[in-house]
């Protein structure tokens, strides 16, 4: 049998769990008292049942989100997150939940099943489906495996985002890579289907017109740079600046210009008609420039009775100027930071995610931001953010991050972003789907249970006694018990592989949970909120405000019950310190929820009596172990829908569970 290594207890409702940590397996017994005649005379062995598990170790409920559990304190799989003591200062309250949420892009590395309950296991709370790639089929079949993931469980929750394409200029089909040499002539036709070794097709017949000699031509996103010479009636003559591979389909991007394409094109439309009938949470809308374009999207969706929530991509260079009124006409904001890097100056890219103080650039630049950047300003007009691109982009080939890339989620989570997003690295990156540690653990489990399964037939043999074994999925039970009663043994045995990730887009996940919820947990815990835009005249925003302070200073979680969520939105905008559960009555609520910082959605039937709907809220996060016996729990009645309030009273609660 494995060894026992590192033994520590925690309490399991009736049974202590013994757990070890072994590199590649742990082992879980729990345990019950028996006598037997034979094997264990007068000592009280304590085998209860039996198991093999390979789930990973967290908890439902607590699992995507849950507190960092005792393989991310001690044995890490990140080497940089094992020695946890230099951080020092971490609460480790055991109930201390990651409020930052996870977007992952779904891709060619994680569309199966497998790795879409894998990555909602590991932390994933909003799955994009990147409309630039796949067909119709294959996005539809990611949409179907989330929500029969959501359908397994009341505890599963991960919402959808559809992200648009946009107008995107790309080069065209090379047979194969095109090496650019700096300093070397280069040219870009509008002709359909050239591919020569000094010239390649453009998708877009208006870049004739949109460039002009002294642009800055970008190959994605900057891999590669050619500066514009000049141009003729079909053709942009350049000169190389940074060298590579073109490969086919590139993006092209014009430094400072954005392309006079509608924000919403053809191809849009039929993916946004895709979304309305496959029910979508969310559209990630790319390239918006103006508000126009969110109204027009948003009309539409009203036509279409569709309550689809639109977040705008900001990542172009036209949408700066507009910023107030894009994200003002919109549900949130993405800092897409790939091609607002292309556009922009890549240095202008954290000055945009974030500044307090505008001014200097904006005399350079001519774009005026106002005092604000595009987090502050979310943060100001209520509505959630997503930072994205490049978060851990090493790990799309390695199986651990730069410093940097771990400071820049970090950066990310103290600035106050709702969530945090990874694209190549869920969607390409490296996996195995048969890595060579999990056949070894497999090997493992059969030796393991052989070895056991053979020492108690020959106990059982040995006392006399029936045995009985019984298999459900990857779980192995024993009942031993005798005619007399005096013997009654149930084994368990559980090995779980939380450590045994295949690829890196787990890691990656992994990471970006863990370092997220250190720094959340090493951030000071403010007694006070952000007392912006608390008006009187709207009632839900001062009790939203009031609560979060009451339940800052008294460090209790926040329990709400909503049917619209706006006044779980309006808690998480005040960022309270602890987790706010928000009970709904309304599915699509539960879904939409799981992007806001620190709310925890929970679906729940509501009854007519308030009392009894509450009794059931505390029991539910009780048996969750989401609270515990004896703890204060803030409970607010607010909002615009009143439910079993008048609406003309507010209720802020304090109660002991
Ligand atoms: N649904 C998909 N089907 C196939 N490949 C995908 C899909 N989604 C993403 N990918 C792959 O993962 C890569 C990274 O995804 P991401 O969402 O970052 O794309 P992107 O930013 O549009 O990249 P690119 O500019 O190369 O298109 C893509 O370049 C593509 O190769
Ligand atoms: C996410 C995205 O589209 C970008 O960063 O450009």
């Amino acid at each position: 049998m494995a060894t026992i290594s590192n033994m520590s207890t925690r309490m399991c409702r009736d049974h202590r769990v013994l757990s070890s940590s072994g590199n590649l397996s742990d082992v879980f017994v729990l345990e019950s008292r028996f006598r037997t005649r034979s094997f264990f005379q007068n000592s009280k062995f304590t085998v209860r049942s039996m198991k093999v598990s390979e789930q990973n170790q967290t908890g439902k409920l607590a699992s995507s989100n849950g507190p960092l559990t005792a393989s991310e304190k001690v044995g890490s799989p990140f080497e940089l997150l094992t020695n946890n003591q230099n951080l020092g200062k971490e609460n480790m309250n055991p109930i201390a939940r990651r409020k930052t949420k996870i977007v992952c892009t779904i891709g060619p590395s994680t569309s199966s099943r497998e790795m879409i309950w894998k990555l909602a296991e590991t932390g994933m709370n909003v799955a994009r489906l990147n409309m630039s790639h796949g067909d119709h089929a294959s996005h539809k079949k990611t949409i179907d495996l989330v929500k029969e993931y959501n359908a397994q469980s009341d505890d599963n929750v991960i919402a959808i985002m559809l992200d648009t394409k946009g107008p995107e200029v790309r080069s065209g089909d090379v047979p194969q890579p095109i090496i650019l040499k700096e300093g070397q002539e280069f040219n870009f036709t509008i002709k359909r289907g050239v591919s020569t070794e000094e010239t390649v097709s453009v998708n877009y017949d208006d870049f004739i017109n949109d460039v002009e000699a002294g642009d800055m031509l970008l190959v994605d996103g900057g891999m590669m740079s050619l500066s514009v010479k000049s141009k003729t009636k079909d053709s942009v003559k350049c000169v190389v600046v940074d060298g590579g591979e073109l490969k086919s389909r590139r993006h092209l991007n014009v430094r400072g210009k954005s392309a006079n394409l509608p924000s919403i094109t053809d191809k849009d439309w039929e993916d946004i008609k895709f979304g309305v009938d496959n029910q979508v949470d969310f559209y990630a809308v790319s390239f918006v420039k103006d508000a126009k374009v969110v109204h027009e999207l948003k009309d539409y969706l009203t036509s279409r009775n569709a309550d689809i929530h639109v977040i705008v991509k900001i990542e172009s260079a036209d949408s700066i100027p507009n910023l107030q009124s894009i994200i003002s006409a919109s549900d949130g904001a993405m800092v897409a930071r790939g091609d607002l890097g292309a556009e922009l100056p890549i240095e202008d890219v954290p000055l945009l995610q974030n500044l307090i103080k505008m001014e200097k650039f904006e005399a350079e630049t001519h774009l005026f931001l106002g005092d604000e950047d595009i987090i502050r300003r979310c943060h100001n007009m209520q509505k959630p953010v997503i930072v994205a691109t490049n978060m851990l982009e090493s790990m799309i080939d390695h199986p651990t991050p730069t410093r940097a890339e771990v400071s820049d989620i970090a950066i990310a989570v103290r600035e106050g972003a709702d969530a945090v997003m990874l694209s190549g690295e869920t969607a390409h990156g490296k996996h195995f789907p048969f890595p060579l540690h999990f056949v070894l653990q497999a090997f493992n489990y059969y030796r393991i249970l052989s070895a056991i399964h053979h020492q108690l037939m020959a106990f059982a043999a040995d006392a006399h006694i029936s045995i009985s074994s019984s298999d459900e999925r990857n779980m192995k039970m024993y009942h031993i018990s005798d005619s007399g009663g005096e013997v009654s043994v149930w084994c368990i045995l559980m090995i779980t592989t939380h450590n045994c990730f295949s690829g890196f887009p787990l890691k990656a996940v992994r990471v970006m949970h863990t370092v997220a919820l250190r720094t959340e947990s090493s951030l000071p815990a403010n007694t006070t909120a952000p007392a912006h835009n608390v008006y009187k005249s709207h009632m839900g925003e001062m009790f939203a405000f009031h609560a979060t302070i009451m339940a800052n200073t008294l460090n209790t979680p926040i329990i709400v019950f909503t049917r619209t969520g706006s006044m779980a939105k309006l808690l998480s905008h005040y960022r309270p310190a602890s987790t706010i559960f928000a009970f709904t009555n309304e599915a699509r609520i539960k879904q939409r929820l799981a992007l806001y910082q620190g709310v925890m959605p929970i679906y729940m039937q509501f009854s007519d009596d308030a009392e009894e709907t509450f009794a059931r809220a505390l029991e539910l996060l009780l048996s969750k172990d989401l609270l515990m016996e004896g703890q204060h729990v803030t409970l607010v009645q607010s909002g615009a829908q009143p439910i079993w309030r008048r609406e003309s009273s507010h209720h802020i609660q304090v109660r002991k569970v």
